[in-house]
């Protein structure tokens, strides 16, 4: 990263790319440009020229704006502020909530053809990004039911600024819920403090952790959700998906888009990085609670929490075991027999960020479930798997989008896999 150099540069900006920023060109360099918009001629400041294939720049001044920029949602994070002092966590806050999905889609198509290998005229390449019921209500704000703040040396609390690790002080939350918004301590000095997350109790309120080296502070009782008829059970700080309605979305949409011609209940049926067991649930709802269903999850309270939130389910378990192993042991412990239902089995998967990755897509087209629904965050990464995925015989059936994570670059999508006919 440059720190001396902090020169002025007049650029087009013309497509978007994946994390949040747009490209533009500068004597044939590729320049990677924060808050800007495709169309859009800024003035910006290189702030890192230090990598040989492209730069970055962070806009100071929007000289030709686009139709599609509004005034920043947060005031903590708009161009009138200094590119360093910029609240992180937004990136997207300058754009038109219906355009922010349509750039989403398009870096999800992008990814799918340059890493999936998806062909030009398959149909998935379609997909729209779809909002979350209320969101464009709300304009996208108030969705956060979870945010992790930072303390720095001064005791100054508040997240980082954008692409950087460097706290900034802010007076409001826009993204988060009002419960979580008003818990922040964003005008307090906890000095000695590391990290304050703020997560929402699953009902009207709100608590704070205080996390200082080797030590947390907070309540720490496990947590309730509601999703649909359902409860969940989970740890203060363990996985929750964040938006207050992507529980909802993410398990209505695998239960509708698994598909029942594929579907045998008795069969080794699993939910991959399985959480508090959000997803094995949406497929018992579908086919009834004699579902056989197995949750892998690396967390072990999470996965006890599984068993808990699973306990009227009779066919389902929870294992605690990293996803990798898991699959490596069950393809080599199993019997000829065994082998066989794994052809019949259905299996979800919801990685994290970094998404499955080549090991774990070797061993599930080993076991060559009979459909795999995957639920991806990162786009980039989805479709790399993707493309292992159907260079070794699988096909992409359905595909879907959220926008779980409105005023950020994120999208979340939902694929269902069968093998090639
Ligand atoms: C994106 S979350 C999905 C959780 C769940 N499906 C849900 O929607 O609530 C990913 C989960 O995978 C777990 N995890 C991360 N790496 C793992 C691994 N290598 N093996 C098993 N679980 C892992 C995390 O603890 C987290 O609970």
């Amino acid at each position: 990263m440059t720190t001396e150099h902090s020169a002025e540069v007049d650029l087009d900006v013309t497509n978007v790319a994946h994390g949040g920023v747009s490209v533009a060109r500068l004597d044939g360099r590729v320049v990677f440009v924060a808050d800007s918009l495709p169309g859009e001629r800024v003035r910006a400041r290189i702030s890192a020229d230090d990598h040989s294939s492209f730069w970055r720049a962070e806009t100071v001044e929007v000289l030709e704006p686009s139709p599609h920029r509004r005034p920043h949602i947060w005031a903590d994070a708009a161009l009138e502020r200094d590119p360093a002092r910029r609240a992180g966590g937004a990136e997207f806050g300058h754009i038109e909530l219906p355009w922010q999905r349509e750039l989403k889609r398009q870096v999800l198509v992008d990814s799918l053809g340059r890493f999936g290998k998806l062909p030009e005229d398959h149909p998935a390449r379609g997909v729209e990004v779809e909002a979350v019921e209320g969101d464009d209500a709300a304009n996208g704000l108030g969705w956060r039911t979870r945010v992790s703040l930072h303390v720095d040396d001064d005791g100054i609390v508040g997240p980082y600024a954008a692409r950087s690790h460097r706290v900034v002080a802010v007076d409001t939350l826009p993204l988060a819920t009002a419960a979580v918004e008003y818990a922040s301590p964003l005008d307090e000095r906890l000095s000695g403090a590391e990290r304050v997350d703020v997560i929402s109790d699953g009902r009207r309120g709100a608590r704070v952790v205080v996390r200082a080296e080797g030590r947390t502070a907070g309540a720490g009782t496990p947590i309730t959700e509601r999703v649909g008829e359902r409860e969940f059970r989970l740890e203060e700080l363990g996985f929750w998906q964040v938006h207050h309605g992507a529980a909802a979305t993410l398990s209505t949409g695998v239960r509708d888009q698994l598909l029942e011609g594929e579907f045998d209940a008795d069969a080794p049926n699993l939910d991959l990085y399985g959480g508090v067991g959000l997803l094995a649930a949406a497929m018992a709802t579908r086919f009834g609670p004699a579902t056989r269903i197995e949750t892998v999850e690396s967390d072990r309270r999470a996965t006890g929490n599984a068993e808990f939130n699973l306990r009227d389910l009779k066919a389902a378990t929870a294992v605690t075991a990293r996803v990798d192993r898991y699959l490596t042991n069950r393809l080599k412990n199993a019997t000829a027999e065994e082998r066989g239902g794994f052809s019949r089995a259905s299996v979800i998967l919801d990685p994290p960020r970094a998404g499955a990755g080549k090991q774990v897509v070797a061993s599930l087209l080993e076991f060559r479930p009979a459909q795999l629904v995957y639920v991806a965050c990162d786009p980039v990464a989805f479709s790399r798997d993707l493309g292992q995925l159907t260079a070794g015989g699988y096909e992409l059936r359905s595909l879907r989008a959220f926008d779980l994570f409105p005023h950020t670059h994120h999208v979340e999508a939902l694929a269902v896999l069968t093998p090639a006919s």
